[in-house]
């Protein structure tokens, strides 16, 4: 039995509140599916691909049914997107954290104490779910059947960081302990068993039909041709080699034919928006600096950034302006991000966990063209991440399996990349690849470029245990943690 029957049943149009209010033509494949299962009042889990369209199978049910939907978000940029798409289309949605200003978060404040709040979606970190201020609020709402449902946006969290870096994330399981009856929706694009079963057991949802429905989609992005670029510390060929690359690119815009169609567009030949991952600060500076040196227009964002550097260089990345092509970033510019054509993203170092890679590489290609996704690989890299996984973080084991299936994936020249990737989140058919892999499209090539471009992997671990490798290599591990 789901959570919801005591209330009164839905007869609302969803269709047209998807074209009415959210301004969209029709449902993407299973949104509707969704959406129904939680207006029927059962909690949903969603493990979908980056870009499927997950915000608006808890955004639309907040927006048909009566009483407030509380949405927990890791990251103040995601929710801070998510509100200002929501208000422009007219929706009383609002966010609460660390960052709002004293009146607004009076006005909030002083709507929920009414207990019937005209809010319909309310963005939160989990760090404010465990304020007993909050807490208070929300029982008063709930006391009047105004509680419609808790969302938990990038659901992955709460197993990947919960038990250590965002305890908060663990003490959501307050949401289901509270308010029993209140269906709960948590969305993720990467999770595998474990994570699965790990967020589901802290939030209380129970994985069976009467209670649940379950929604586990493929999480592979067919558009994304994946790549991985091999590399060592001795050969240090990464800058002329993405030069290399993009210039490539840029040459083949120029070619005549492209040319006057771009001119038609009235579309600049350098416009081709991407991201580059970096793992500290200082790289992300020195090689958006580089890039610039080297006429391409790069811009650097991190954690350190002032507020309105980091607001304007988003800005003028999402509107496709001259000199912010490609942001240089660490990783706390990631999941969420939401550009329609990010053509490709770069890990310039390799990130630290799958997930991490996954959600990161699932920014490129969000309308479907085919986009570029590569990962420059070393065996010195491996050495540097592995050490500051094991000594930094308080569950070291979890956390070096994710990296260890990276790096196998990385090290993996003999199957598909898709196949690697979606084998890792428990998915069990073999996805088809149209050559969108380095693998399937020259398995000789991808061969070669290993036997040529890594370090000996005796030589780096000698060299590790000398502690050759101890140079400073700043590597944040809580990016998210913004709040
Ligand atoms: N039915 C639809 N028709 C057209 N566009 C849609 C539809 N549903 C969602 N979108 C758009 O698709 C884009 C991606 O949606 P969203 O940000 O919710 O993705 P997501 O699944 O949460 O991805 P990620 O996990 O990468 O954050 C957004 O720009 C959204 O407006």
């Amino acid at each position: 039995m789901s959570r919801k029957l005591q209330r009164t049943p839905s007869c609302t149009d969803i269709g047209f509140t998807l074209r009415r209010q959210f301004k969209k033509e029709e449902f993407r494949p299973h949104q509707r599916e969704i959406i129904e299962a939680a207006l029927e009042g059962y909690d949903v889990y969603v493990q979908a691909a980056t870009s499927f369209g997950k915000s608006l199978c808890f955004q639309l049910p907040a927006v048909v049914e009566s009483g407030i939907t509380i949405v927990v978000s890791p990251l103040l940029s995601l929710m801070i997107n998510q509100v200002e798409a929501l208000q422009a289309s007219g929706i009383e949605a609002y966010s609460l954290n660390s960052s709002t200003p004293p009146s607004i978060r009076q006005n909030i404040y002083r709507d929920l104490a009414t207990g019937h709040p005209h809010t319909r979606l309310l963005y939160v970190t989990p760090e404010l779910c465990s304020g007993s201020n909050f807490r208070e609020r929300l029982q008063v709402v709930y006391r009047q059947k105004e509680l419609a449902r808790i969302a938990i946006d990038e659901a992955h969290c709460i197993s990947e960081w919960g038990h250590d870096f965002r305890k908060d994330f663990k003490r959501l399981s307050w949401f289901r302990e509270t308010f029993p009856d209140v269906p709960i929706m948590c969305l993720t694009a990467t999770a595998n068993a474990n994570v699965r079963n790990d967020i589901m057991s802290i939030l209380g949802i129970v994985p069976d039909s009467k209670h649940t429905k379950m929604f586990l989609m493929s999480p592979q992005r067919s558009n994304l041709h994946l790549e991985i670029r091999y590399t060592k510390d001795e050969d240090d060929d990464r800058l002329s080699d993405f030069l290399f690359w993009i210039r490539g690119v840029y040459n083949r815009r120029c070619e005549p034919a492209r040319k006057a169609e771009l001119d038609r567009t009235g579309e600049r030949v350098e416009n081709i928006p991407g991201i580059i991952y970096t793992t500290s600060r200082d790289e992300c500076e020195s090689l958006s600096a580089s890039l610039r040196d080297a006429g391409i227009g790069a811009r650097p964002f991190h954690a350190k950034l002032d507020k309105d550097t980091k607001e304007e260089t988003l800005a003028r990345w999402i509107n496709n302006e001259d000199g912010y092509d490609i942001i240089v970033a660490t990783t706390a510019f990631g999941m969420g991000i939401d550009k329609d054509n990010v053509r490709f993203v770069v890990h310039w170092r390799l990130p630290k966990s799958f997930e991490g890679y996954y959600q990161e590489a699932g920014r490129a290609g969000r309308d479907g063209n085919a986009s570029y996704c590569f990962l420059y690989y070393s065996r010195e890299d491996l050495e540097r991440v592995d050490r500051m996984v094991s000594s930094d973080a308080k569950n070291p084991n979890a956390r070096r399996q994710s990296l260890n299936a990276l790096a196998r994936y990385c090290e993996n020249i003999s199957e598909c990349r898709h196949a690697v990737v979606c084998a890792y989140f428990g998915e069990t058919t073999k996805p088809e690849c149209d050559f969108a892999c380095d693998w399937h499209k020259d398995p000789a090539d991808v061969q070669s470029r290993y036997m040529r471009g890594l370090a000996d992997a005796e030589f780096v671990s000698t060299q590790a245990m000398q502690g050759t490798y101890d140079v400073s290599y700043e590597m944040s591990m809580d990016p998210y943690c913004d709040d």
